[in-house]
């Protein structure tokens, strides 16, 4: 039997607000356990929750970045469930009044766009955290507890796993660009619940979800719902049946394991939370956000097509991240040359960045001095092959390039005079070479000005060089 895997994803997105979403406790993550704590998140009888104004903010910018209508009147509503990490015994979210509907992302497939529907982005708080093995016991940390959280939900649009994860990609790219979340996925800050059926081809009638909790990686989201999909088209040609339940997946055995089943499931008894008053949205709230949200990554991308002449592969890898993005930019308007910046920032910088696994926002070479080198470059001043042993001294020592240039006498020779002396040596040593190249062999070319640069330790301007050689060995 052939199947047709379905996969919807909720994804929570921690909102980088100063402050909780209910109370005016710190957000920050890694502080001692439950200092960040007071009467409202731990639940303490008679606290009340006051709704935090750029939370709804956040909400807003995510649902017009996503397509969704922002809904002017929308309602908190307790979703009740124990948990020791869940002071209140109910959990703050949003339930059948969330403040943004039907949005959508388009993603790439192969060669194609495809259309991911987004049914619903509510606002929620976070629950607390157990800490286990510590003086023989479970703790609870609650300074996460109350932590501003969006879910985004989507439609079971997706079709396999690399459809599942451009999408998660791509809503990572957003709400890290319009800069509500800090999109550290280690500590949890974007983190997705995969849905995974499988129906018979052509049956139209979806199978039963499986719903895997808590992925933090896009490879583990990957390698989940692979893993999802070959265990549920097993278990149904074998003759058994899938079970709506609650997986987790372990990224050391890449292998999904039953959590809870159905018969285990939260009959949540949502009911709208008394104690907070309907959110209303006005349409001037929505209009000022609207005006003040920044660039969007398909926006910039497009701009860089366009702005900058660069190739759509390029504007792709720049735009994937904000300050990368900004970086380029930056570079590009001081050194007046788009496509050597865009070279020398996905080429040398990255790689820099990478090996020593430092964020582009730290990067030890800025913009401007990345420029002053490429205006070298382009001046003539100094070789490709230059720049990079400079590049490498801007790296570790800081500077500016044309100093360090100066400082070690890298300038380019382009004195004529210079560069025939070492040539007239050259063919001298190598009659037999220039027979060769006379006698038709052109690729002897190559020997020569590589023998030419050598002597002239990677200084002499390649242009004269080639220029010079040509009359020379035409003898
Ligand atoms: N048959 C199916 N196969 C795969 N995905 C599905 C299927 N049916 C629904 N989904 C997806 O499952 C997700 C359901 O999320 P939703 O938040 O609405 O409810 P939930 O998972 O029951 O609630 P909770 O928020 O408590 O986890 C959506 O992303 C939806 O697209
Ligand atoms: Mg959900
Ligand atoms: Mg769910």
């Amino acid at each position: 039997m052939r199947f047709q895997p379905v996969i919807g994803l909720e994804v929570h997105v921690q909102l980088k607000t100063d402050s909780k979403i209910f109370c005016g406790c710190s957000t920050r993550f890694g502080a001692e356990p439950n200092l960040n704590t007071c009467p409202v998140c731990l639940a303490l009888p008679g606290a009340l929750p006051v709704l935090n104004q750029k939370v709804v903010e956040f909400a807003i910018m995510a649902g017009l970045a996503t397509n969704c209508s922002i809904s002017p009147t929308n309602i908190f509503a307790r979703k009740n469930y124990f948990y020791p990490d869940l002071p209140k015994g109910y959990q703050i979210s949003q339930f059948d009044l969330p403040i943004c509907l039907a949005g959508h992302l388009d993603i790439a497939v192969g060669d194609q766009t495809k259309r991911i529907g987004i049914t619903r982005i509510h606002m929620e708080e976070d629950a607390g955290k157990l800490v286990h093995g510590q003086g023989g016991g479970s703790g609870v940390d609650l300074n996460r507890a109350g932590t501003p959280l969006l879910e985004v939900v989507s439609e079971p649009d997706m079709r396999t796993a690399d459809e599942a994860v451009a999408y998660l990609k791509k809503l990572y790219q957003i709400v890290t660009y319009l800069g509500i979340c800090d999109g550290n996925m280690e500590e949890g800050s974007f983190r997705c619940d995969a849905n995974v059926s499988v129906m018979p081809v052509g049956s139209g009638t979806f199978g039963t979800r499986a719903e895997i909790k808590n992925v933090n990686s896009f490879k583990f989201v990957k390698a989940a719902i692979e893993y999802e999909i070959a265990r549920q088209c097993e278990l149904i040609e074998d003759g058994g049946k899938v079970v709506q339940e609650t997986r987790l997946f372990d990224p050391n055995k890449g292998v999904t394991r039953s959590m809870r089943g159905k018969e285990e499931a939260h009959d949540y008894r949502y009911f709208p939370d008394p104690d907070l008053v309907p959110v209303v949205i006005s349409d001037d709230w929505i209009k000022r956000v609207k005006n003040e949200l920044p660039e969007l990554p398909e926006v910039k991308f497009n701009r860089f097509l366009t702005e900058y002449s660069l190739p759509e592969y390029d504007a792709d890898v720049l735009t994937s991240s904000r300050p990368l993005a900004d970086y380029f930019e930056q570079c590009a308007q001081t050194c007046n040359n788009a496509k050597a910046a865009a070279n020398w920032v996905m080429g040398e910088l990255t790689r820099s960045l990478n090996d020593n696994g430092i964020a582009i926002e730290d990067s030890p070479v800025s913009p401007a001095q990345l420029a002053g080198l490429i205006k070298l470059i382009d001046g003539g001043t100094i070789s490709g092959t230059i720049a990079k042993k400079v590049f490498e001294d801007l790296w570790k020592n800081g500077g500016e390039a044309a100093a360090i240039v100066e400082q070690q006498g890298l300038a380019q020779v382009s004195d004529t005079g210079a560069i025939e002396t070492a040539i007239d040596q050259i063919m001298a040593a190598n009659m037999g070479q220039v027979e060769e190249y006379r006698g038709g062999k052109d690729k002897v070319f190559g020997f020569f000005v590589g023998q030419v640069m050598k002597a002239m330790k990677g200084k002499a301007n390649p242009a004269v060089v080639n220029d010079l050689l040509k009359q020379k060995l035409a003898g």
